[in-house]
């Protein structure tokens, strides 16, 4: 399955309630409006163009919000001063698979009125649920994800079910409605047809609606700020206009994508080798998974990879990276427990140069509890491996686990605090993450997303997709 249909897949909880807060959003004060048309959505640039619309009605809270919001963003210092890594060739990305054709929920026809319902009364029908030296190639860094166990199940496309279930029952009614001919309602076969007009939700925006919209961002974990920006940037020129579901999931979509677009850059490979990648995270927030992950794509790519376990405060987490080492065919150096981190990673450094490794990638403790020690053992790593290369290390990666929501924006603090971090992994984007906290630590802080992973397996880690991301967080169909 692609990366980002099993991303799609993973985050279904969290874009369905962002799905169901958009729903109920417009529904509240929103009104049905008939469309020629059958399909709902019309295009966002349509909504602009509607007359009789004015577009110079924005409140004063709305002025120069999206414009003055880039150039801030714009000028902000670049969080890496150095080194500048040299960006990837992208041919050797891979691509992400389209989405199949699955039946998504917004494009599976509606169900038609249920059997029971012997009056065809007029009603409308249904609101529908809507520095360095030059760079070398980079590696295949993602193996093919090919887990058939992600598939989704004929049980996870209820909408399917749910027309045959309409449709069977509505037979009886032909007879009926032909015979009928006082009724106002359109026949069964035009409305099957889709040549009837099929009502879409519209709510005008207002104070009302952004703030609610604000709440729902900040409630998927967007954070305070990062909400308000995105929804002022929504409303921007479509204050007073009428919106449909389908039209702010578009928006709301586009500028997830365009927040999420200069943070999506893959890990940096330079021609210098051993490259050093120091690895920190709180405990439990997926490092050492994650190291397995990296160990066995750039081996697969043909890289010579060695891992310091530099977690020696944690014999269990010694263990486990000896056996992601194992899985990934990449020899692991670990030290008695309790010993000097530091030492191994000088040790480590010594080994990787002499084997003439591509990559060393070090194991950290994740004891945030006290912080004073954490940075002085971290300091101290980076001190000794610099004895063997003063330009080590070359990446300090912060491992993130996406469902601490909020709480990876604190942990960013700190560890940038603590350590000079480059860049960050996102774990756990599957399951009930809230992918919302990415949005928030872009806006926030502009570090590349060098990869994320969805899974517990070896092949769950795959390069950051903005568009893709954006589009699965807000559930707008592929
Ligand atoms: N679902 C899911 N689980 C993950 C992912 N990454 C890591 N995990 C799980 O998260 C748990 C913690 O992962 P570790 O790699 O041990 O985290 P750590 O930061 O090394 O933690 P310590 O060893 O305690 O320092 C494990 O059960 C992993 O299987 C991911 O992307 N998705």
């Amino acid at each position: 399955m692609a990366f980002f249909t099993k991303l799609k897949d993973r985050l279904f909880k969290s874009s369905s309630k962002i799905d169901e807060g958009l729903e109920a959003i417009v529904s509240d004060g929103g009104e049905p409006e008939a469309e020629a048309a059958p399909s709902e959505a019309a295009p966002v640039d349509a909504v602009m163009d509607q007359p009789g619309v004015a577009s110079d009605v924005m409140p004063d809270r709305q002025e120069d919000s999206g414009p003055m919001l880039a150039a801030e963003r714009a000028a902000e210092p670049d969080p890496q001063p150095t080194p500048d890594p040299v960006p990837q060739p992208e041919p050797d990305r891979p691509e992400p698979t389209p989405v199949p054709d699955l039946p998504e929920p917004d494009q599976t026809p509606e169900p038609q009125e249920p059997p029971q319902d012997p009056e065809p009364t007029p009603e409308p029908d249904p609101i529908p649920p809507v520095s360095d030296p030059e760079p070398v190639r980079e590696p295949e860094q993602v193996p093919p994800v090919s887990d058939p166990g992600l598939a989704p199940t004929p049980t996870e496309m209820p909408q399917s079910g749910g027309l045959r279930q309409a449709m069977t029952p509505v037979a009886p009614d032909l007879a009926g409605e032909a015979s009928d001919s006082q009724q106002a309602k359109p026949g069964l076969l035009g409305r099957l047809m889709g040549r009837t007009a099929k009502p879409t939700v519209r709510r005008t925006l207002d104070d009302d609606m952004l703030e609610q919209l604000e709440e729902l961002l900040i409630s998927a974990d967007m954070g305070v700020d990062t909400a308000l920006r995105v929804t002022a940037n929504m409303a921007e020129g479509r204050f007073g206009k009428k919106l449909s579901v389908s039209e702010i999931k578009e928006l709301l979509a586009a500028e997830v994508g365009r927040i999420m677009e200069p943070v999506a850059r893959p890990l940096p490979i330079y021609a210098k080798t051993p490259q050093v990648v120091l690895v920190v995270g709180v405990n439990g927030s997926g490092k050492t998974t994650t190291i397995g992950k990296l160990a066995s794509q750039f081996r697969a790519a043909g890289k010579k990879v060695v891992i310091a376990a530099g977690d020696t405060f944690r014999a269990a987490a010694v263990e486990q990276l000896q056996v992601w080492g194992d899985r990934a065919g990449v020899p692991v150096l670990t030290a008695a427990q309790g010993s000097d981190p530091a030492s191994l990673a000088f040790d480590a450094m010594g080994r990787a140069q002499e084997e003439g490794a591509d990559l060393l990638l070090i194991d950290t403790a994740g004891r945030l509890q006290n912080r004073g020690d954490l940075m002085e053992e971290l300091a101290k790593i980076v001190r000794v491996i610099r004895k063997k290369d003063e330009t080590a290390p070359h990446n300090t990666l912060l491992v993130l686990d996406a469902t601490t929501g909020q709480n990876a924006v604190n942990q960013v603090k700190v560890f940038q605090e603590i350590s000079a971090v480059s860049g960050l992994v996102m774990t756990k984007l599957d399951g009930t993450a809230k992918g919302g906290v990415l949005v928030a630590l872009a806006d926030r802080f502009g570090l590349p997303i060098h990869a994320v992973g969805v899974g517990e397996q070896i092949d769950d880690l795959s390069p950051f997709d903005p568009q893709e991301f954006a589009d699965a967080l807000v559930g707008v169909d592929a």
